[in-house]
């Protein structure tokens, strides 16, 4: 029996003006899912993140997340059960707060607060996060002073202090050197394999980024989905040729992937 849905799109539109920018959409996410999100430059991605992290309602159609439709529950209830890292919410962590703050503050739905005092259990399960995502060593540092890759490592150990049962992430690949990438894509595929870890989504514009591990894909362009499925039918050179509108050529080593324009010799 297929494991329960944790977002359920059907129908949904979200149109601004005459901006339309998401059209259609149908997506289901299972809990034991791990879903990679593929597409240019505007084609939707953090529209889409907004609607699945319950920041935005649909224009048309229905979302529901982990049981609870928007526009008839609480979303104040619905975000802690959410873990999301994006650049904008990056960009509201104060530069001087200390990296532990920003980890286990969450737990609060606080950013640039923190309570007097956190109860032991939660300075443990951040303790805990740090070490696992790398920056244990950096939990007196101010956020600030540390490096995009360590930056995005602490917004995931952020994200999953609540212990959500929905972990999205907005390209945390953005930003990161040659070495960073990779730390993360190992760190990816280990929370991906994890039986106990959250259903994820994973934001991308590279194709290099796909951490093994990750079992569905869908591409999207211009608001609306090009395809939808398991990661084997999904990711092929045809349908990312087509998102992409350019020839595209497909390599892929165990279980990594990489693309380059097929005219290239
Ligand atoms: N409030 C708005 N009014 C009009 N257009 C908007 C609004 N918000 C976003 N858009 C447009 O909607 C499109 C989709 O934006 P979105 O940020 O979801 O794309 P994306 O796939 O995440 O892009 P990127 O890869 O560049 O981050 C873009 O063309 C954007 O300019």
């Amino acid at each position: 029996m297929p494991s329960p849905a944790v977002v359920q799109l059907s129908g949904v539109d979200v149109v601004r003006g005459s901006a339309h920018l998401l059209r259609g959409v149908d997506w289901t996410v299972r809990e034991d899912e791990r879903w990679v999100l593929l597409g240019a430059n505007g084609a939707g991605k953090t529209t889409l993140m907004q609607l699945a992290s319950a920041q935005m309602h649909p224009t048309r159609g229905t979302v529901t997340l982990l049981g609870e439709t928007l526009g008839a529950v609480d979303v104040f209830e619905l975000r802690p059960r959410i873990g999301l890292t994006s650049a904008s919410l990056a960009q509201r962590i104060a530069p001087a707060e200390r990296v532990g703050d920003v980890v286990v503050s969450a737990g609060y739905a606080v950013v640039g607060r923190w309570r007097e005092r956190y109860d032991i259990h939660d300075l443990t399960r951040a303790a805990m996060l740090m070490d696992q995502w790398g920056v244990g060593p950096y939990a007196n540092r101010q956020f600030g002073t540390l490096s995009e890759g360590e930056r995005k490592r602490t917004q995931i150990a952020r994200a999953l202090m609540t212990d959500p049962e929905l972990l999205l992430l907005d390209e945390p690949g953005a930003g990161l050197d040659l070495g960073g990438r990779e730390d993360l894509v190992t760190r990816l595929t280990d929370l991906a394999r994890d039986p106990n870890a959250p259903a994820q989504v994973l934001v991308t514009h590279h194709v290099e980024e796909i951490p093994p591990g990750y079992t569905h894909a869908m591409l999207l362009s211009d608001g609306a989905v090009v395809a939808a499925g398991a990661v084997d039918d999904v990711i092929t050179a045809p349908l990312l040729s087509e998102t992409f509108g350019l020839t595209l050529a497909l390599g892929r080593v165990r279980g990594r992937f990489t693309a380059r324009r097929a005219t290239d010799a």
